[in-house]
This record gives C-alpha cells, sequence and structure tokens, in this order.
C-alpha cells in the first residue's frame, strides 16, 4: 500500500478509535461517581490485570499483545486521571 493510502487507512481508524475512546471516558466517568459515592479507591490493581490479560487474549495477532498491553496501560493511567480529576469536582 501507498504511504498516502496507508495514512488514509490511519485517520479512517483513528477516527473510529477517537469515538471508541470517548466512549470507554463517559463510562470511566460513572465509574467515578460509583467509587466516589461507596468511598473506594480510583486504582484497582486486580481489575487492571484483568483488562490487560484480556487484551493479550483478544490480540489475534500474539506478537502485538505487548504493544497492544503496553497501549492500555496508557488508557486505564488516563483514566485514573480523569476519575480523580472528576472526583475533585
Ligand atoms: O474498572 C474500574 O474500576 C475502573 O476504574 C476503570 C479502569 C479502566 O480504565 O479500565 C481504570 C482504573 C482502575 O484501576 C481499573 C480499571
Amino acid at each position: 500500500m501507498e504511504l498516502e493510502a496507508c495514512r488514509q487507512e490511519i485517520d479512517r481508524l483513528d477516527q473510529q478509535l477517537t469515538q471508541l475512546l470517548e466512549a470507554r471516558m463517559k463510562v470511566v466517568a460513572q465509574v467515578a461517581e460509583y467509587k466516589a459515592l461507596h468511598h473506594m479507591e480510583v486504582y484497582d490493581p486486580r481489575r487492571e490485570r484483568l483488562v490487560l490479560d484480556k487484551i493479550a487474549a483478544l490480540a489475534s495477532d500474539k506478537d502485538l499483545a505487548p504493544y497492544l498491553q503496553t497501549i492500555y496501560r496508557c488508557i486505564m493511567d488516563e483514566s485514573k486521571r480523569y476519575e480523580r480529576k472528576r472526583m475533585e469536582t
């Protein structure tokens, strides 16, 4: 595939990813509300382990699993940052 065609495909996928990540963050905001109400810790290492294991299991190309897990660690770090911000207000 030519570079420009690859970039167009990346742009198309980024549009979908942005929508999905936005939807994920909206649910994370609801989790923050629940946790604040029930005096729970934002960081749940057991749940994060489960998410990371699930991502590795879901990856059809197993060579990509460690990269996807790194991306998910980043996503969950930002989830925690967003949860803490929501709990402040
Ligand atoms: O499931 C939770 O308890 C969340 O707060 C969501 C989430 C996530 O982004 O998946 C974020 C932080 C936690 O450490 C674990 C998972």
